[in-house]
């Protein structure tokens, strides 16, 4: 079962409502928060986490692009985020390691990211303890980038890990996911695509959101 999350960052900021209902279809809200330190780029943080919260029962899958982001776990988990999601670069081994110990105590679902030059072997310490794994298919800071096809045997790499350690783990990919790359992730083992430009630019979305889970 293939499943499909929208990326806010496509979105109209000034009509997120709107934008969320026409994604009803999918299956997480993926919302990208960037820091402009860890990534160089600015988004968005906790309050609009929390106004999207009270207007959408679909889980919020929050892609947290933030340096430190042990800091932030109990504000983004108050604030209503059902999967939060950390990269490996972000801190020392020993912070992550609270970051996901964090999460897990406020009761949400933890997921570790690697960017597109970090290795699947990264997540060996952590890999038993996680729900979600983020393998970044473009290098992470914007929308409507380009696939990296170059990630494909990391994806692979990391099916493999996950069905050796945890396979109830999901494994989802993000960065110029559509209709020509949607194929490619889930034939190297993704079960969660991100999408965000090639959601929001096309005229029919739902159909869109079934073609890409279709692959
Ligand atoms: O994390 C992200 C960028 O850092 C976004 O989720 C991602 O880029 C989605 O956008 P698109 O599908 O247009 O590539
Ligand atoms: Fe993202």
């Amino acid at each position: 079962m293939i499943k499909i999350a929208p990326s806010l960052l496509s979105a109209d900021f000034a009509y997120l409502k709107r934008d969320i209902d026409r994604i009803s279809t999918a299956d997480y809200v993926h919302v990208d928060v960037m820091d402009g330190i860890f990534v160089p780029n600015i988004s968005i943080g906790v309050p609009v986490v929390r106004s999207i919260r009270k207007i959408t029962a679909m889980p919020l899958d929050v892609h947290l692009m933030i340096d430190r982001p042990v800091r932030y776990i109990k504000a983004f988990a108050d604030a209503g985020a059902d999967i939060l999601t950390v990269h490996t670069e972000a801190d020392t081994p020993e912070q992550i390691t609270a970051a996901l110990e964090a999460i897990r105590a406020a009761g949400v679902r933890p997921a570790l990211s690697i960017k597109p030059r970090t290795s699947a072997e990264a997540l060996l310490p952590w890999i038993r303890g996680i729900s979600m794994v983020l393998v970044m298919t473009v290098e992470p800071g914007f929308g409507g980038q380009a696939f990296m096809a170059d990630q494909l045997p990391k994806i692979r790499a990391v099916r493999e890990m996950i069905d050796r350690y945890n396979p109830g783990c999901e494994l989802e990919v993000d960065g110029g996911i559509g209709p020509d790359t949607a194929g490619l992730v889930i034939e190297a083992g993704a079960n969660v695509l991100v999408a965000g430009s090639s959601v929001y630019g096309a005229a029919d979305i739902p159909a869109r959101i079934a073609e890409l889970r279709k692959g």
